[in-house]
């Protein structure tokens, strides 16, 4: 609940001005439900029952104005009641993500695809609406409800208390449904975020799919999947429809029940025509405001687990932890990139790189080789500090890294993976992240480098074509080389390649590895390769086996050795 209400306060007060605007036009709202029954009662008893046509005429007119009026002020209500909390939701959400952006790659591997997005759709949506309703729902309905009870006293006590047991009746009734309702509303959407996820995955992993002949247990699941959704929605349905079925039985008991007793207190004289429909008006009103009510009631909890989730995302920390007086400007590395004394471990506590030392001279190749799980892929995302070392230190000539702001220092590294990913958009666009402000002649001049001009000018829109989400039309070198054109835009000034020519064919590995040599003018590159045209021709190769450096040195200098690298070189690398 603390949470709750501090997360109210940050996100609403904002809103301050309008929610009061908002709230005096409830007000106004509200006057104009009860002024209905009571324009009724005065038309009944005074006009009909004295034939007086001039106020007849007169009331009618009231009547058309103060429905206009009404509508305009319903309109104006709710328009400015829906911008509140559609921005609010927005908000909300904004903040998740630009929250989950910044954090760090070990913070945000501990959460799945699907948990972010549900906690930035889902649970931003609820609490958008949990406010909304509370304050309007709740807060209103409540002032709205006594005031009917007041205004249904005035004209019967004994009917009021009639209608008062039967909505207290139909107070469990609404709550168990309510609370049943949303209870199988979340688990329909936790089942159709779990089969969105999953298609997801299947859809952008579709290689996979095929090398594994998977497509029938897919499919298979695809449906299973579906059935529990098509489940959760029929039993949704249902009770929503079974729900609508007893409310309007009770109300219709409410109705009849007020009309005999009404009809009878008519006929006895004891109130007039105009109060009893006056007052079946206003009881036919009453559900509204209670399950409102209810609502609230029952939504809170939901809105205070939607609370916790998003609570529990915003206390997440980036596990580098940056000094206030990190340099802001970028150390060009003049002479070389030391690793000292490097030890790192995830969180499990395994040690996965030990006593790391490694010296790579600037503008120069360094491969990086060693069996799966070595711990190749951890060394170079440290380089790229996506996290810091556990002991030991990684220097730029004789700073260290840790010292250098962190958004400074990744703009000075650029990374090519395995699969190269691209944003849906324009070959161009993708280019462009490089360097967002770079000439054409710029953008052009880095595509000749990473040798991508050419296939790119002859595809019809050039470097306007749309290459879809992951680069779906491009063949798997064509999206190196995008991916390497931006690299050569941005010029960082450490460049990471993770297996750059797996999957590609050869006439595309060349290419790719042309292109790599002349990216050694501008940086210094660590790549992870088991292609021996990449590691032949590296200045420096080092052997990681099981965390530790096994050898280092060149091509010709580790066959000598008869070591870890020739026999790695005969069995993978040949
Ligand atoms: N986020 C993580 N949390 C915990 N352990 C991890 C994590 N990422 C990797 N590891 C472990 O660290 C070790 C080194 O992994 P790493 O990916 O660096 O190896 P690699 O040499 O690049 O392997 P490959 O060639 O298969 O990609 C492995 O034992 C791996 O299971």
């Amino acid at each position: 609940m603390k949470d709750y209400i501090k997360f109210l306060k940050e996100n609403v007060s904002k809103y301050r001005n309008r929610i009061i605007a908002a709230s005096v036009l409830s007000l106004v709202s509200m006057f104009f439900i009860l002024l209905n029954p009571l324009i009724t009662r005065v038309l009944i008893d005074s006009v009909l029952t004295s034939r007086n046509f001039s106020v007849l005429n007169k009331v009618i007119i009231f009547i058309f104005t103060f429905t206009i009026v009404n509508s305009i002020v319903h309109f104006i209500y709710s328009y400015s009641l829906n911008r509140i909390f559609l921005s609010l939701g927005l908000d909300i959400k904004k903040k998740i993500f630009k929250h989950i952006v910044k954090l760090d790659l070990l913070v945000t591997k501990k959460m799945s695809v699907g948990e972010i997005n549900f906690r930035i759709f889902n649970d931003s949506d609820l609490l958008k609406q949990s406010f909304g309703q509370i304050m309007f729902g709740g807060l209103f309905n409540v002032i709205l409800l006594i005031i009917i009870f007041i205004y249904m006293f005035t004209i019967s006590s004994v009917m009021t208390i009639f209608v008062g047991v039967m909505n207290l009746i139909q107070v469990p009734i609404i709550i168990y449904f309510t609370k049943r309702i949303r209870a199988i509303t979340y688990e329909r959407k936790v089942v159709t975020e779990a089969t969105l996820n999953r298609t997801i995955e299947v859809i952008s992993s579709f290689h996979l799919l095929k090398g594994c002949n998977n497509e029938k247990s897919e499919i298979d699941k695809f449906d299973k999947n579906n059935e529990k959704v098509l489940d959760k929605q029929i039993k949704e349905a249902n009770l929503n429809l079974l729900f609508t079925e007893i409310s309007s039985v009770i109300m219709s008991c409410i109705g009849f029940g007020s009309i005999w007793i009404g009809g009878n207190f008519v006929i006895n004289g004891i109130i007039t025509m105009g109060e009893l429909i006056s007052f079946l008006l206003v009881a036919n009103i009453i559900n509204s405001p209670i399950n409102s009510i209810v609502s609230v009631i029952t939504g809170l909890q939901d809105a205070l687990s939607s609370t916790k989730r998003i609570s529990d995302v915003m206390k997440l920390e980036n596990s580098i932890i940056q000094s206030n007086d990190c340099i802001k400007v970028m150390h060009k590395i003049v002479d070389e990139i030391t690793i000292k004394d490097l030890n790192f471990s995830y969180d499990d506590g395994k040690e996965v790189l030990k006593d790391i030392n490694l010296t790579v001279k600037k503008n120069t190749i360094c491969s990086i080789i060693g069996r799966s799980g070595a711990g190749k892929t951890t060394l170079c995302l440290l380089i790229a500090r996506f996290f810091d070392p556990s002991s030991g230190e990684i220097l730029l000539d004789d700073v260290n890294i840790k010292d250098i702001d962190v958004d400074t220092y990744r703009k000075s590294v650029g990374i090519v993976l395995q699969n190269s990913f691209l944003f849906s958009g324009s070959i161009r666009e993708n280019i462009l992240l490089g360097k967002s402000d770079a000439t054409e002649e710029e953008i052009i001049e880095a595509a000749k480098l990473a040798n991508a001009h050419e296939f790119i000018s002859e595809l019809e829109d050039g470097y306007w074509t749309q290459i879809g989400s992951k680069g779906r039309n491009l063949s798997g070198g064509q999206l190196q080389r995008i991916a390497l054109a931006r690299i050569f835009l941005q010029r960082p000034q450490i460049v990471i390649l993770d297996e750059p020519t797996s999957f590609i064919d050869s006439e595309s590995e060349e290419l790719i590895q042309e292109s790599i040599n002349k990216l050694k003018e501008y940086s210094t590159i660590f790549v992870i390769s088991h292609k021996l045209s990449t590691v032949k021709g590296s200045n420096k190769i080092v052997v990681l086996n099981n965390g530790r450096i096994e050898e280092s040195g060149t091509h010709l200098q580790l066959l000598e050795k008869e070591g870890e690298y020739s026999k790695l070189y005969r069995k993978i690398l040949a």
